[in-house]
């Protein structure tokens, strides 16, 4: 939703800073930062979708070709919580099925918290996500988010490159030149 702090969180993580008088986001934006990944050097390109109702039709047509999706709420502010099924909605209609779902509960430094973090857990676990709780304002847990996503990532892209030059994975049938059609019709 708007106002959880997702710009925050990526200018946090990209910038390491907490930006005062942070205005909604327009659209979308998106920021880049490069991490290491065990030995390997990862480009992340981290988009900021804007949470206002307005900019729906434009957020939506971003969530197809993302690798990861993190939904944010904010744990002072309970329909930021019971909006979440809405946006899973929005997910399962727009993005792809195979897509990493983080779940984040933001803003933990603050001291009206509505949503206790079990019940964020417990959300996140029926729903096949990893959940984190964070503050982009004392930087809690903000490294920890992307390069988890980042670390997920790139164990994905081995299994599939491995998978796809290793010739163990396929299972090749001897074949016979008589057998199928085009060798028919030659
Ligand atoms: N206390 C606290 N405030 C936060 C935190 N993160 C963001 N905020 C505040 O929450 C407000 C909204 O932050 P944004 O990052 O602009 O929220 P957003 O989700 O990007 O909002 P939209 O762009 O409108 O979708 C700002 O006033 C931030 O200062 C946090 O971790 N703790």
């Amino acid at each position: 939703n708007a106002g959880v702090g997702k710009t925050c969180l990526v200018r946090r993580f990209t910038q390491g800073l907490f930006p005062p008088g942070q205005g909604a986001t327009i659209g979308v934006d998106f920021m880049i930062k490069t991490v290491e990944v065990g030995n390997e050097k990862v480009k992340l390109q981290i988009w900021d979708t804007a949470g206002q109702e307005r900019f729906r039709s434009i957020t939506q047509s971003y969530y197809r070709s993302a690798h990861a999706l993190i939904l944010v709420y904010d744990i002072s502010c309970q329909p930021t919580f019971d909006c979440l099924p809405d946006w899973l909605r929005e997910i399962e209609e727009y993005a792809s099925s195979k897509v990493l779902r983080v779940l984040v509960g933001n803003k933990i430094d603050r001291d009206d918290r509505e949503i206790p973090t079990q019940v964020g857990e417990e959300f996140a676990e029926r729903h096949n996500m990893y959940f984190l709780e964070t503050s982009a304002k004392e930087s809690d847990n903000v490294e920890r988010l992307f390069m988890q996503i980042a670390d997920d990532l790139m164990k994905q892209a081995r299994m599939t490159n491995a998978q796809r030059y290793d010739p163990s994975h396929y299972n090749v049938e001897p074949t016979t030149t008589d057998s199928g059609c085009c060798s028919r019709l030659n």
